[in-house]
């Protein structure tokens, strides 16, 4: 279980870089078999950066939705904030930290969508409903909008997709949005099919306007009720998510190009979940949507293919 430091007074001697990474690099590869690897896919510089990004952001969620949630408070979140700035001055508190120290030393980036994400998850504490999709995109966009930011000043940008003529007189395209759009898509697709298992603990992120449109209740959610009202629901939900992997696309040949395939790969097994929640004919509630791993090696070489030629 993830457990915030022990107080600053009664911190041991803290662990080495090396060794600080090797705990994140355990964290993601038990929490996030795909996740971990595709960071393979990356230069040696980048991978452990983005196994640091991760623990912070993994460790701070379980925080808020992990098995010892019932005992975190505004308060925790506050102090999990603290620690924070104390990363980005230079200071460490807890064993997993040093790493994240050395990766915002490295690879200079703001501190902001850090914040962000923290009161992203701050609204998981006293929200269980979202009225609008804008209201849910606020949400998306901080708990999982700003992991595109963050990842992106590790995998760095290449400008030389900036040179044609029609530039000079422009500013170079930031895919900012774009990264953000993976975040928002993948966020979005983690809702639809982890449907049931949220309704089981009272709480409904598809948006509450949209359940009306249907002529679907919040109690037809809690009973897992499958039905046309439900397959249209759906249908609208998943093609809201494609529009955000299709933007997402447009901005990925402007990473740096060892980051491109990892992207490529992680963004068609995410919206992979979306065709098998429809081929499971849109019962997110009793059957989990999962690509399987044959199915993801598969993906690999197309994956390799779009980030050399698109
Ligand atoms: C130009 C362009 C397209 C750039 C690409 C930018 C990029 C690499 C974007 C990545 C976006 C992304 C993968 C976001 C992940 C979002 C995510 C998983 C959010 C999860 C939130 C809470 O959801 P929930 O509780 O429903 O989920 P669980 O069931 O608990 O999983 C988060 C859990 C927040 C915490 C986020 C993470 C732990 C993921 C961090 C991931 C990385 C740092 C790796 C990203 C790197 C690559 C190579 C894809
Ligand atoms: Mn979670």
């Amino acid at each position: 279980m993830l457990q915030l430091p022990e107080s600053k007074a009664r911190m041991k001697t803290l662990v080495s870089v090396d060794e600080s990474y090797e705990l994140c690099r355990h964290l993601i590869a038990k929490y996030s078999t795909t996740f971990y690897l595709s960071t393979l896919l990356l230069s040696k510089e980048k991978r452990p950066a983005i196994w640091a990004i991760y623990a912070w952001c993994r460790r701070l969620d379980e925080l808020v939705d992990g098995p010892a949630s019932a005992i975190t408070t505004p308060e925790t979140l506050d102090l999990w904030e603290q620690q924070l700035e104390s990363i980005f001055a230079g200071h460490p508190l807890d064993n997993f930290d040093v790493a994240l120290v050395d990766t915002v030393q490295r690879f200079p980036m703001d501190i902001q969508p850090f914040r962000d994400m923290i009161a992203g998850q701050r609204m998981d504490l006293y929200r269980s409903r979202y009225e609008t999709f804008e209201e849910l995109y606020l949400y998306c966009y901080r708990v999982a909008g700003t992991v595109g930011l963050m990842s992106t000043a590790i995998m760095g940008l290449d400008t030389s997709n900036n040179t044609a003529p029609w530039y000079r007189e422009q500013q170079p395209h930031n895919p900012t949005e774009e990264e953000i759009a993976l975040g928002i898509a993948k966020q979005l697709t983690n809702i639809l099919r982890d449907v049931g298992e949220d309704a089981r603990r009272g709480r409904i992120y598809i948006p509450l306007e949209d359940l009306a449109r249907f002529n679907y209740t919040e109690q037809d959610l809690f009973d897992g009720i499958v039905d046309d009202r439900w397959r249209s629901l759906m249908r609208f939900q998943i093609a809201r998510a494609r529009q955000f992997y299709r933007k997402a696309e447009k901005g990925i040949s402007y990473l740096a190009s060892d980051g491109r395939w990892p992207v490529w790969a992680a963004l068609m097994h995410y919206s992979g979940i979306l065709s098998v929640i429809e081929r499971n004919d849109f019962n997110a509630f009793t059957k989990r949507a999962y690509v399987p791993q044959w199915r993801k090696l598969r993906s690999l070489p197309v994956a390799w293919m779009r980030s050399q030629v698109l």
